[in-house]
């Protein structure tokens, strides 16, 4: 493909010069180890590397052409010099593979917490009403029905669109980080629908302020096609705001919440500690029948439930649909104890998460919570404070162990576990830094009617070693249930 072209098809028509005329691009990399012959290569300025200093290596690949940021002479390719690179990059991208997103349905889903869960409801309810859907996102990415492993929420542009090029899907469901918005990996796509299901205290290492992180996440719905929709849930402040905005731009907008203003009521009063609920659309009453419980989850199931019904799709083929939904690795997961206590593996690692998760273990009849949890390390740190509060309040018994470490020294993080459980005050309260043998604590501890929440980590596997053979907080408990049987056996 002719770079010339693809510049002035992509805003870069300033960018052209006679030697660009004759490169002909084969294909696109921002990573120099895998660039290849008649490449176009794009140096971004990251976190942790700078691209430009990897330039001479993608040429020493076959690159014929170099994008970047910088102000750089005597290069022995052609080099074009933009103001953003991952902007440019998106949109290149966007455009050598045919802009695959315009061939789709597109939902974008944003927010602080339900993301995944959401995305997961709405894939199963739009499959179970006879659509394919891809999906991107924090699990797993699927296309074409063929699972493939994810490494960001929101993967990087190029990915991004290599892989909508090559899904034949009606529809494409996909979860928007904040950094995915914040970093341009989205550029070049536009969606038919975007949902927000709600805000809270997140990654403010990177945003800074919750105001900064809100102006990002919004981002989103300026990337809503010529009549497309917004579904947003107004059980939180910023839902609200996020209305008014899109109101004054006239987008078309519906809520779901808990007045009449909103087009999906939540009676507030139905019985929510099971998996039954109830909300009123236009005026009539519908009964919800869940197979995972808590509030959090009718929150994510009514959002889902608005997006089927915007995209044609009849209340009671969804409503039936939502019976057979399989649940989401790491999400609210549950295991029975022999001692006729409950264990759950969740990904909760936010106060906000916490409070929904332990509330619904309380409601479902928990006698007693034992809550093992970490601080992930090199991520936001200004939320431990919240999280701990939280389940010192809500739990029994607080058990402090390891999460991913990210490069933080072990002994700092302890020495950050004891801390906060000097400050809980709690005598019940332990640390555990093995995350393993910390779970197998809880579990030895379980006793008829009791809970077990370990949050955090979900379905991902551990990045460091423990003493119990487990990669995960699912084998760790898949270890526990087996020694539980092999001992009664
Ligand atoms: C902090 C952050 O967001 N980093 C993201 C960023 O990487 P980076 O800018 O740090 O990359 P870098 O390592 O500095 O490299 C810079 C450039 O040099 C290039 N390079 C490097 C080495 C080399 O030999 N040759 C070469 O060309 C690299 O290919 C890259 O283009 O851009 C990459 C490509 O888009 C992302 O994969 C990466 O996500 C990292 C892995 C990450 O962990 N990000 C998290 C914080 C994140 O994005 N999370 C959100 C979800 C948050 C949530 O809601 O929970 C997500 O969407 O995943
Ligand atoms: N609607 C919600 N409101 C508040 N908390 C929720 C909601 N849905 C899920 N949670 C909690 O947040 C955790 C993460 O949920 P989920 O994975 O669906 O969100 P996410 O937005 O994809 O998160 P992440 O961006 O961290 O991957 C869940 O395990 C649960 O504890």
């Amino acid at each position: 493909m002719k770079l010339q072209k693809m510049l002035e098809e992509t805003g870069h028509s300033a960018f052209c010069s006679e030697e660009l005329e004759s490169v002909d691009i084969k294909g696109i990399e921002a990573n120099s180890s895998k660039t290849e012959e008649g490449y176009l290569f794009v140096a971004i300025t990251g976190y942790q590397r700078d691209g430009h200093d990897y330039i001479q290596d993608a040429i020493d690949r076959g690159a014929a052409a170099v994008i970047g940021e910088q102000n750089l002479a005597d290069l022995t390719v052609p080099y074009v010099r933009v103001e953003n690179s991952r902007d440019s990059l998106a949109n290149l991208a966007a455009h050598f593979y045919d802009f695959p997103s315009a061939k789709h349905i597109m939902i974008g889903i944003t927010g602080t917490n339900g993301k995944t869960t959401t995305s997961f409801m709405l894939r199963h309810i739009l499959e179970y009403a006879g659509y394919s859907c891809a999906l991107f996102g924090t699990v797993h990415n699927v296309i074409n029905g063929q699972t493939y492993d994810s490494k960001n929420t929101t993967p990087d542009s190029l990915e991004l669109q290599k892989l909508l090029a090559k899904s034949d899907d009606d529809i494409v469901i996909m979860e928007v980080s904040s950094h995915g918005l914040a970093q341009k990996r989205l550029e070049g796509i536009e969606y038919d629908i975007g949902l927000f299901t709600n805000l809270a205290h997140e990654h403010l290492d990177y945003h800074h302020t919750i105001e900064e992180y809100f102006e990002v996440k919004q981002l989103l719905f300026s990337k809503l096609k010529e009549g497309g929709q917004a579904i947003i849930s107004t059980h939180d402040e910023w839902g609200e705001k996020l209305t008014d905005l899109l109101n004054q731009r006239k987008i078309k907008v519906s809520t779901f919440g808990k007045t009449d203003k909103d087009d999906l009521i939540f009676d507030s009063k139905s019985d929510v500690h099971c998996s039954d609920f109830q909300v009123t659309e236009s005026g009539k009453q519908l009964h919800f029948q869940m197979t995972i419980p808590g509030l959090h989850n009718i929150y994510n199931a009514s959002m889902a439930y608005l997006t089927g019904r915007k995209i044609g799709i009849e209340s009671d083929r969804l409503i039936d649909a939502f019976k057979s939904f399989p649940g989401i690795p790491g999400r609210f997961e549950m295991y029975s104890h022999p001692n006729d206590a409950t264990a759950v593996i969740d990904y909760a690692h936010t106060a906000d998460a916490f409070s929904y998760c332990l509330k619904t273990a309380r409601d479902c009849g928990a006698k007693r919570i034992v809550h093992v949890f970490g601080f992930r390390g090199d991520r936001d740190e200004s939320k431990r404070d919240e999280m701990m509060a939280v389940s010192s309040q809500m739990t029994d018994c607080t058990i402090l162990t390891l999460d991913d470490l990210n490069g933080i020294d072990q002994n700092d993080m302890i020495a950050e576990l004891e801390k906060y459980r000097e400050a809980s005050g709690k005598a019940a309260d332990l640390i555990i830094p093995d995350r393993t043998l910390a779970i197998k604590k809880a579990w030895d501890m379980a006793k008829a009617g009791d809970w077990i929440l370990v949050t955090g980590k979900g379905s991902e596997v551990y990045k460091d070693n423990y003493e119990l053979p487990s990669k995960s907080d699912q084998e760790t408990f898949a270890l526990l249930i087996d020694q539980n049987t092999t001992i009664a056996t």
